[in-house]
Protein backbone atom coordinates (compact mmCIF):
# COMPACT_ATOMS: atom_id res chain seq x y z
CA UNK A 1 0.00 0.00 0.00
CA UNK A 2 1.16 3.92 -0.73
CA UNK A 3 2.16 6.30 1.54
CA UNK A 4 -1.21 8.20 0.90
CA UNK A 5 -3.06 5.45 0.71
CA UNK A 6 -2.00 4.47 4.50
CA UNK A 7 -2.72 8.00 5.97
CA UNK A 8 -6.02 8.37 4.19
CA UNK A 9 -6.97 5.05 5.23
CA UNK A 10 -5.99 6.55 8.96
CA UNK A 11 -7.49 10.15 8.80
CA UNK A 12 -10.70 7.94 8.25
CA UNK A 13 -10.31 5.89 11.07
CA UNK A 14 -9.45 8.89 12.92
CA UNK A 15 -12.09 11.21 11.73
CA UNK A 16 -14.69 9.18 10.79
CA UNK A 17 -14.38 6.75 13.20
CA UNK A 18 -13.11 8.13 15.91
CA UNK A 19 -9.98 6.55 16.85
CA UNK A 20 -7.35 7.99 18.33
CA UNK A 21 -5.06 9.21 16.47
CA UNK A 22 -1.68 8.00 18.56
CA UNK A 23 -3.37 4.50 18.54
CA UNK A 24 -4.14 4.72 15.03
CA UNK A 25 -0.51 5.75 13.67
CA UNK A 26 0.91 3.17 15.56
CA UNK A 27 -1.07 0.19 14.34
CA UNK A 28 -0.23 1.20 10.55
CA UNK A 29 3.06 1.68 11.56
CA UNK A 30 3.36 -1.82 12.87
CA UNK A 31 1.30 -3.40 10.15
CA UNK A 32 3.53 -1.77 7.66
CA UNK A 33 6.46 -1.45 8.54
CA UNK A 34 7.87 1.24 6.35
CA UNK A 35 11.45 2.83 5.53
CA UNK A 36 12.61 5.72 7.60
CA UNK A 37 11.66 8.29 4.80
CA UNK A 38 8.17 6.79 4.24
CA UNK A 39 7.42 6.46 7.76
CA UNK A 40 8.30 10.35 8.38
CA UNK A 41 5.73 11.29 5.07
CA UNK A 42 2.97 9.19 6.77
CA UNK A 43 3.06 10.67 10.30
CA UNK A 44 3.77 14.24 9.06
CA UNK A 45 0.75 13.56 6.40
CA UNK A 46 -1.51 12.34 9.05
CA UNK A 47 -0.92 14.63 12.06
CA UNK A 48 -0.03 17.70 10.35
CA UNK A 49 -3.39 17.06 8.08
CA UNK A 50 -5.42 16.92 11.92
CA UNK A 51 -3.54 19.65 13.16
CA UNK A 52 -4.31 21.84 10.88
CA UNK A 53 -7.77 21.04 10.24
CA UNK A 54 -10.08 23.91 11.15
CA UNK A 55 -7.55 25.69 8.21
CA UNK A 56 -8.38 23.10 5.52
CA UNK A 57 -11.78 23.03 6.01
CA UNK A 58 -11.76 26.75 5.75
CA UNK A 59 -10.47 26.71 2.79
CA UNK A 60 -12.82 23.78 1.38
CA UNK A 61 -15.78 25.95 2.89
CA UNK A 62 -14.44 28.97 0.72
CA UNK A 63 -14.09 27.11 -2.16
CA UNK A 64 -16.96 24.63 -2.58
CA UNK A 65 -20.75 25.22 -2.31
CA UNK A 66 -21.34 22.14 -0.91
CA UNK A 67 -21.83 21.85 2.85
CA UNK A 68 -18.73 20.29 4.71
CA UNK A 69 -20.83 18.19 6.64
CA UNK A 70 -22.85 17.09 3.67
CA UNK A 71 -19.11 15.50 2.02
CA UNK A 72 -19.05 11.98 2.05
CA UNK A 73 -16.46 10.70 4.93
CA UNK A 74 -13.93 9.39 1.93
CA UNK A 75 -14.15 12.49 -0.09
CA UNK A 76 -13.88 14.96 2.64
CA UNK A 77 -10.23 12.58 3.92
CA UNK A 78 -9.13 12.92 0.51
CA UNK A 79 -9.47 16.59 0.34
CA UNK A 80 -8.27 17.28 3.67
CA UNK A 81 -4.95 15.41 2.91
CA UNK A 82 -4.34 16.56 -0.49
CA UNK A 83 -4.52 20.35 0.80
CA UNK A 84 -3.11 19.66 3.22
CA UNK A 85 -0.02 18.89 1.11
CA UNK A 86 -0.44 21.81 -1.27
CA UNK A 87 -0.90 24.34 1.68
CA UNK A 88 1.16 22.25 4.49
CA UNK A 89 3.85 20.81 3.03
CA UNK A 90 6.21 23.00 0.52
CA UNK A 91 8.17 19.87 -1.00
CA UNK A 92 4.96 18.25 -2.35
CA UNK A 93 4.51 19.37 -5.60
CA UNK A 94 1.52 20.43 -6.36
CA UNK A 95 0.32 18.42 -9.10
CA UNK A 96 1.65 15.06 -7.10
CA UNK A 97 -1.14 16.38 -4.40
CA UNK A 98 -3.64 16.52 -7.02
CA UNK A 99 -2.66 13.81 -9.02
CA UNK A 100 -2.59 11.39 -6.23
CA UNK A 101 -5.42 12.82 -4.31
CA UNK A 102 -7.71 11.66 -7.33
CA UNK A 103 -6.06 8.53 -8.02
CA UNK A 104 -7.48 7.93 -4.62
CA UNK A 105 -11.13 9.69 -5.34
CA UNK A 106 -11.74 7.14 -7.86
CA UNK A 107 -10.14 3.81 -5.94
CA UNK A 108 -12.06 4.44 -2.67
CA UNK A 109 -14.54 6.71 -3.88
CA UNK A 110 -15.86 7.16 -7.98
CA UNK A 111 -15.76 9.01 -10.83
CA UNK A 112 -17.65 12.23 -9.77
CA UNK A 113 -15.55 12.07 -6.23
CA UNK A 114 -12.36 12.04 -8.32
CA UNK A 115 -13.86 15.09 -10.86
CA UNK A 116 -15.23 17.01 -7.28
CA UNK A 117 -11.29 16.55 -5.60
CA UNK A 118 -9.50 17.36 -9.22
CA UNK A 119 -11.74 20.44 -9.42
CA UNK A 120 -11.44 21.18 -5.67
CA UNK A 121 -7.77 21.01 -5.17
CA UNK A 122 -6.97 22.56 -8.44
CA UNK A 123 -9.15 25.49 -7.65
CA UNK A 124 -7.18 25.78 -4.04
CA UNK A 125 -3.89 26.07 -6.16
CA UNK A 126 -5.35 28.96 -8.28
CA UNK A 127 -7.02 31.05 -5.53
CA UNK A 128 -3.85 30.37 -3.62
CA UNK A 129 -3.24 33.90 -3.16
CA UNK A 130 -6.58 34.99 -2.66
CA UNK A 131 -7.38 32.85 0.08
CA UNK A 132 -6.34 35.19 3.16
CA UNK A 133 -7.82 34.79 6.39
CA UNK A 134 -9.10 37.28 8.34
CA UNK A 135 -6.96 39.92 10.19
CA UNK A 136 -6.67 40.15 13.65
CA UNK A 137 -8.37 43.32 13.89
CA UNK A 138 -11.30 42.16 11.78
CA UNK A 139 -11.51 38.70 13.96
CA UNK A 140 -8.86 38.37 16.69
CA UNK A 141 -10.57 34.58 18.13
CA UNK A 142 -11.13 33.66 14.10
CA UNK A 143 -7.63 34.81 13.20
CA UNK A 144 -6.10 33.33 16.44
CA UNK A 145 -7.91 29.54 15.56
CA UNK A 146 -6.91 30.00 12.25
CA UNK A 147 -3.42 31.20 12.19
CA UNK A 148 -2.29 28.38 15.19
CA UNK A 149 -5.05 25.55 14.50
CA UNK A 150 -7.21 25.67 17.40
CA UNK A 151 -10.86 25.81 17.99
CA UNK A 152 -12.38 29.10 18.36
CA UNK A 153 -14.60 28.75 21.50
CA UNK A 154 -10.85 27.55 22.96
CA UNK A 155 -9.28 30.51 21.65
CA UNK A 156 -11.93 32.75 23.11
CA UNK A 157 -11.71 31.23 26.85
CA UNK A 158 -7.80 31.40 26.38
CA UNK A 159 -8.56 35.55 25.59
CA UNK A 160 -10.35 35.33 28.81
CA UNK A 161 -8.74 33.97 30.76
CA UNK A 162 -4.42 34.85 29.89
CA UNK A 163 -5.12 37.97 27.52
CA UNK A 164 -4.05 38.23 24.06
CA UNK A 165 -0.54 37.71 24.95
CA UNK A 166 -1.26 34.63 26.87
CA UNK A 167 -3.28 33.33 24.19
CA UNK A 168 -1.38 33.81 21.53
CA UNK A 169 2.09 31.98 23.49
CA UNK A 170 -0.12 29.37 24.42
CA UNK A 171 -1.27 29.09 20.73
CA UNK A 172 2.77 28.69 19.80
CA UNK A 173 3.44 26.36 22.20
CA UNK A 174 0.76 23.83 20.85
CA UNK A 175 1.92 24.45 17.70
CA UNK A 176 5.17 23.09 17.93
CA UNK A 177 6.13 19.24 17.88
CA UNK A 178 6.35 17.38 21.15
CA UNK A 179 10.20 15.91 21.77
CA UNK A 180 9.49 12.02 22.81
CA UNK A 181 9.94 12.42 26.79
CA UNK A 182 11.15 8.84 28.68
CA UNK A 183 11.44 8.20 32.47
CA UNK A 184 14.10 5.85 33.33
CA UNK A 185 13.41 2.83 35.37
CA UNK A 186 15.45 4.01 38.62
CA UNK A 187 15.23 0.13 39.66
CA UNK A 188 16.74 -0.89 37.01
CA UNK A 189 19.35 1.84 35.44
CA UNK A 190 20.04 5.09 36.88
CA UNK A 191 19.40 8.20 34.10
CA UNK A 192 22.79 8.66 33.54
CA UNK A 193 23.36 5.55 32.68
CA UNK A 194 20.89 5.49 30.12
CA UNK A 195 21.20 8.61 28.58
CA UNK A 196 24.47 7.23 27.98
CA UNK A 197 23.22 4.46 25.93
CA UNK A 198 21.09 6.53 23.93
CA UNK A 199 24.31 8.91 22.93
CA UNK A 200 26.54 5.57 22.24
CA UNK A 201 23.98 4.75 19.84
CA UNK A 202 24.56 8.28 17.90
CA UNK A 203 20.66 9.42 19.70
CA UNK A 204 20.45 13.20 20.77
CA UNK A 205 20.02 12.60 24.72
CA UNK A 206 19.47 14.84 26.98
CA UNK A 207 18.35 15.00 30.78
CA UNK A 208 14.50 16.64 31.50
CA UNK A 209 14.58 19.98 33.33
CA UNK A 210 12.82 19.22 36.73
CA UNK A 211 11.56 15.85 36.63
CA UNK A 212 14.89 13.84 37.99
CA UNK A 213 14.02 10.62 36.13
CA UNK A 214 13.35 12.28 32.66
CA UNK A 215 15.12 12.17 29.09
CA UNK A 216 14.43 13.79 26.60
CA UNK A 217 14.99 12.16 22.94
CA UNK A 218 14.99 15.65 20.67
CA UNK A 219 15.43 12.83 17.34
CA UNK A 220 12.87 10.69 18.05
CA UNK A 221 14.13 7.34 16.18
CA UNK A 222 11.16 5.81 16.56
CA UNK A 223 9.59 3.81 19.44
CA UNK A 224 9.54 0.81 17.83
CA UNK A 225 12.80 0.95 17.59
CA UNK A 226 13.95 1.91 21.37
CA UNK A 227 14.56 -1.57 23.00
CA UNK A 228 14.75 0.01 26.61
CA UNK A 229 10.83 0.09 26.69
CA UNK A 230 10.58 -3.21 25.88
CA UNK A 231 13.22 -4.13 28.32
CA UNK A 232 11.46 -2.20 31.10
CA UNK A 233 14.22 0.41 31.76
CA UNK A 234 12.21 3.24 30.75
CA UNK A 235 8.54 4.38 29.87
CA UNK A 236 7.30 6.84 28.13
CA UNK A 237 5.69 9.66 29.91
CA UNK A 238 5.99 13.70 29.88
CA UNK A 239 7.88 15.52 32.04
CA UNK A 240 4.97 17.37 33.39
CA UNK A 241 3.40 13.66 34.69
CA UNK A 242 6.92 12.80 35.96
CA UNK A 243 6.27 15.64 38.77
CA UNK A 244 3.26 13.86 40.63
CA UNK A 245 4.84 11.03 41.48
CA UNK A 246 7.15 13.00 43.51
CA UNK A 247 4.37 14.98 44.93
CA UNK A 248 2.89 12.02 46.37
CA UNK A 249 6.52 10.86 47.42
CA UNK A 250 5.55 7.10 48.52
CA UNK A 251 7.72 6.15 51.31
CA UNK A 252 8.95 2.11 51.98
CA UNK A 253 6.38 0.22 53.92
CA UNK A 254 3.18 2.39 52.95
CA UNK A 255 -0.03 1.36 51.19
CA UNK A 256 -0.39 3.60 48.22
CA UNK A 257 -3.76 4.13 46.35
CA UNK A 258 -3.72 5.49 42.62
CA UNK A 259 -7.49 5.82 42.08
CA UNK A 260 -7.46 6.94 38.21
CA UNK A 261 -4.81 4.63 37.13
CA UNK A 262 -4.44 3.52 34.15
CA UNK A 263 -2.23 2.91 31.85
CA UNK A 264 -0.65 3.46 34.87
CA UNK A 265 2.23 5.61 34.08
CA UNK A 266 2.12 7.00 37.65
CA UNK A 267 1.51 3.95 39.55
CA UNK A 268 4.73 2.29 37.85
CA UNK A 269 6.12 5.79 39.08
CA UNK A 270 4.94 5.68 42.50
CA UNK A 271 6.45 1.70 42.79
CA UNK A 272 9.76 2.79 41.74
CA UNK A 273 9.89 5.47 44.29
CA UNK A 274 8.52 3.54 47.05
CA UNK A 275 10.48 0.23 46.33
CA UNK A 276 9.49 -3.27 46.75
CA UNK A 277 7.49 -3.07 50.39
CA UNK A 278 5.71 -0.15 48.87
CA UNK A 279 2.77 -1.34 47.59
CA UNK A 280 0.60 0.41 44.95
CA UNK A 281 -3.15 -0.04 44.20
CA UNK A 282 -3.54 1.26 40.68
CA UNK A 283 -7.30 1.23 40.44
CA UNK A 284 -9.40 1.75 36.96
CA UNK A 285 -13.38 2.01 36.36
CA UNK A 286 -12.63 0.27 33.21
CA UNK A 287 -11.47 -3.61 33.11
CA UNK A 288 -10.23 -3.94 30.06
CA UNK A 289 -7.62 -0.95 30.87
CA UNK A 290 -6.31 -3.11 33.98
CA UNK A 291 -4.24 -4.84 31.58
CA UNK A 292 -2.44 -2.19 30.55
CA UNK A 293 -1.37 -1.31 34.22
CA UNK A 294 -0.38 -5.01 34.30
CA UNK A 295 1.78 -5.08 31.46
CA UNK A 296 3.22 -1.89 32.34
CA UNK A 297 4.08 -2.93 35.53
CA UNK A 298 5.08 -6.55 34.26
CA UNK A 299 8.05 -5.16 31.51
CA UNK A 300 9.11 -2.40 34.53
CA UNK A 301 9.56 -5.37 36.69
CA UNK A 302 7.29 -4.03 39.47
CA UNK A 303 5.12 -6.90 41.26
CA UNK A 304 4.21 -4.20 44.10
CA UNK A 305 1.68 -3.31 41.73
CA UNK A 306 -1.74 -4.02 42.47
CA UNK A 307 -3.80 -3.65 39.81
CA UNK A 308 -7.43 -3.00 41.00
CA UNK A 309 -11.41 -2.80 39.36
CA UNK A 310 -13.09 -0.30 41.35
CA UNK A 311 -14.90 3.06 41.08
CA UNK A 312 -13.17 6.39 42.34
CA UNK A 313 -16.69 8.14 43.14
CA UNK A 314 -17.22 4.79 45.62
CA UNK A 315 -14.06 4.17 46.60
CA UNK A 316 -14.32 5.16 50.44
CA UNK A 317 -16.84 3.02 51.38
CA UNK A 318 -14.71 0.21 50.80
CA UNK A 319 -11.27 1.43 51.83
CA UNK A 320 -11.47 4.46 54.63
CA UNK A 321 -8.28 4.74 56.35
CA UNK A 322 -6.69 2.21 54.62
CA UNK A 323 -4.36 4.56 52.97
CA UNK A 324 -1.24 6.23 53.80
CA UNK A 325 -1.13 7.88 50.33
CA UNK A 326 -3.87 8.46 47.32
CA UNK A 327 -3.45 9.77 44.32
CA UNK A 328 -6.48 11.16 42.40
CA UNK A 329 -4.97 11.47 38.55
CA UNK A 330 -8.41 12.70 37.78
CA UNK A 331 -10.25 12.45 34.09
CA UNK A 332 -9.67 16.15 32.82
CA UNK A 333 -10.47 17.94 29.99
CA UNK A 334 -6.71 17.96 28.95
CA UNK A 335 -6.33 21.36 27.72
CA UNK A 336 -2.74 20.74 28.57
CA UNK A 337 -1.81 18.58 26.25
CA UNK A 338 -3.67 19.49 23.38
CA UNK A 339 0.19 19.15 21.70
CA UNK A 340 -0.56 15.72 21.51
CA UNK A 341 -3.95 15.01 21.72
CA UNK A 342 -4.11 16.57 18.52
CA UNK A 343 -7.52 14.66 17.50
CA UNK A 344 -8.71 15.56 21.30
CA UNK A 345 -8.95 19.73 20.29
CA UNK A 346 -11.25 19.26 17.43
CA UNK A 347 -13.41 16.74 19.82
CA UNK A 348 -13.57 18.80 22.59
CA UNK A 349 -16.51 21.30 23.00
CA UNK A 350 -17.21 23.81 25.23
CA UNK A 351 -20.71 21.98 26.99
CA UNK A 352 -17.94 18.91 27.82
CA UNK A 353 -16.28 20.95 30.11
CA UNK A 354 -19.04 22.03 32.30
CA UNK A 355 -19.73 18.40 33.58
CA UNK A 356 -16.37 17.75 34.43
CA UNK A 357 -15.85 19.43 38.20
CA UNK A 358 -18.84 17.72 39.70
CA UNK A 359 -17.50 14.28 38.56
CA UNK A 360 -13.66 15.08 40.18
CA UNK A 361 -15.24 16.72 43.11
CA UNK A 362 -17.03 13.69 43.74
CA UNK A 363 -13.97 11.53 43.24
CA UNK A 364 -12.07 13.39 45.39
CA UNK A 365 -14.34 13.28 48.22
CA UNK A 366 -14.50 9.46 47.91
CA UNK A 367 -11.00 9.11 47.69
CA UNK A 368 -10.29 11.62 50.08
CA UNK A 369 -11.99 8.72 52.89
CA UNK A 370 -9.55 7.05 52.26
CA UNK A 371 -6.59 8.68 53.35
CA UNK A 372 -5.61 7.43 57.42
CA UNK A 373 -5.23 10.24 59.98
CA UNK A 374 -1.42 11.99 58.85
CA UNK A 375 -1.78 10.87 55.23
CA UNK A 376 -1.60 12.15 51.59
CA UNK A 377 -3.65 12.67 49.36
CA UNK A 378 -2.73 14.25 45.72
CA UNK A 379 -4.70 15.68 43.39
CA UNK A 380 -3.78 16.26 39.50
CA UNK A 381 -4.97 16.84 35.85
CA UNK A 382 -3.61 17.75 32.62
CA UNK A 383 -5.66 20.54 31.69
CA UNK A 384 -5.54 24.37 32.78
CA UNK A 385 -9.07 25.31 33.38
CA UNK A 386 -9.53 26.98 36.96
CA UNK A 387 -12.87 25.28 37.59
CA UNK A 388 -11.26 21.68 37.42
CA UNK A 389 -8.18 22.88 39.42
CA UNK A 390 -8.34 25.27 41.72
CA UNK A 391 -11.17 25.90 42.28
CA UNK A 392 -11.90 21.93 42.92
CA UNK A 393 -9.54 22.06 45.55
CA UNK A 394 -10.50 25.18 47.34
CA UNK A 395 -14.16 23.98 47.31
CA UNK A 396 -12.80 20.55 48.62
CA UNK A 397 -11.20 21.72 51.56
CA UNK A 398 -14.19 24.33 52.39
CA UNK A 399 -16.00 20.76 53.06
CA UNK A 400 -13.18 19.50 54.65
CA UNK A 401 -11.45 21.08 57.20
CA UNK A 402 -9.53 17.98 58.35
CA UNK A 403 -7.54 18.74 54.96
CA UNK A 404 -4.89 21.44 54.76
CA UNK A 405 -2.50 22.00 51.19
CA UNK A 406 0.99 21.84 51.82
CA UNK A 407 3.46 23.29 49.18
CA UNK A 408 5.37 20.78 47.02
CA UNK A 409 7.89 22.93 45.24
CA UNK A 410 10.56 21.32 47.10
CA UNK A 411 9.43 17.97 46.40
CA UNK A 412 9.05 18.85 42.33
CA UNK A 413 12.23 20.71 42.06
CA UNK A 414 9.93 23.82 40.76
CA UNK A 415 9.30 27.07 42.47
CA UNK A 416 5.68 28.16 42.12
CA UNK A 417 3.67 30.91 44.62
CA UNK A 418 0.79 29.59 46.23
CA UNK A 419 0.43 25.95 47.82
CA UNK A 420 -0.26 24.38 44.29
CA UNK A 421 2.22 23.50 41.45
CA UNK A 422 -0.01 25.33 37.67
CA UNK A 423 2.03 24.52 34.98
CA UNK A 424 1.27 26.90 31.68
CA UNK A 425 2.66 26.38 28.57
CA UNK A 426 3.65 30.06 28.17
CA UNK A 427 5.36 30.47 30.91
CA UNK A 428 6.72 27.32 31.83
CA UNK A 429 7.47 25.75 28.15
CA UNK A 430 5.76 22.23 29.39
CA UNK A 431 2.53 20.98 28.97
CA UNK A 432 -0.38 22.79 31.19
CA UNK A 433 -1.08 20.75 34.52
CA UNK A 434 -1.58 21.21 38.21
CA UNK A 435 -0.89 19.33 41.20
CA UNK A 436 -1.75 20.00 44.66
CA UNK A 437 -0.60 17.94 47.94
CA UNK A 438 -3.14 18.30 50.87
CA UNK A 439 -2.00 16.56 54.24
CA UNK A 440 -5.09 15.22 56.31
CA UNK A 441 -4.53 16.03 59.84
CA UNK A 442 -3.57 13.88 62.84
CA UNK A 443 -6.73 13.04 64.79
C1 LIG B 1 -5.99 11.01 33.45
S1 LIG B 1 -6.30 9.34 33.19
C2 LIG B 1 -5.15 8.58 34.26
C3 LIG B 1 -3.75 8.49 33.73
C4 LIG B 1 -2.87 7.68 34.66
N1 LIG B 1 -2.90 8.19 36.00
C5 LIG B 1 -1.43 7.60 34.20
O1 LIG B 1 -0.59 8.37 34.66
O2 LIG B 1 -1.12 6.74 33.37
C6 LIG B 1 -7.79 9.11 34.05
C7 LIG B 1 -8.18 7.66 34.23
O3 LIG B 1 -9.32 7.67 35.10
C8 LIG B 1 -10.15 6.60 34.74
N2 LIG B 1 -11.48 6.88 35.33
C9 LIG B 1 -12.45 7.70 34.87
N3 LIG B 1 -13.49 7.72 35.72
C10 LIG B 1 -13.16 6.89 36.76
C11 LIG B 1 -13.82 6.48 37.95
N4 LIG B 1 -15.04 6.93 38.25
N5 LIG B 1 -13.20 5.61 38.75
C12 LIG B 1 -11.95 5.14 38.44
N6 LIG B 1 -11.29 5.49 37.33
C13 LIG B 1 -11.88 6.35 36.49
C14 LIG B 1 -10.08 6.56 33.23
O4 LIG B 1 -10.41 5.28 32.76
C15 LIG B 1 -8.62 6.93 32.98
O5 LIG B 1 -7.87 5.77 32.81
Amino acid sequence: MNVRELAFHSLLAICKDEGYSNIVVSHTIQKHPMEDRDRRFYTELVYGTLRSLNYLDWIINNLSTRKLNKLDPVCLAIVRLGLYQIFGMSKVPDSAACNEAVKLARRFGNGGMAGFVNALLRNSIRQRNSLVIPSAEADLPLHLSLTYHQPKWLIKKWLTDYGTEGAEAICQYFETIPVLCLRANTTRISRDELLQRFRDRGLAARPATYAPEGIYLDDNPGIHTLKELQQGLAIIQDEPSQLVAHAVDPQPHEMIFDVCAAPGGKTTHLAELGGPSCIVYGGDIYDHKLKLIKDNAQRLGLPQVRPLLQNACTIGQSYAGRADRVLVDAPCSGLGVLRRKLDLRWRKKAADLRTLPALQMQILESASACVRPGGILVYSTCTMNDDENEKVVSHFLEKHPEFHAENIGSLCGLAKPGPYIQLLPQEDQLDGFFIARLRRDNE
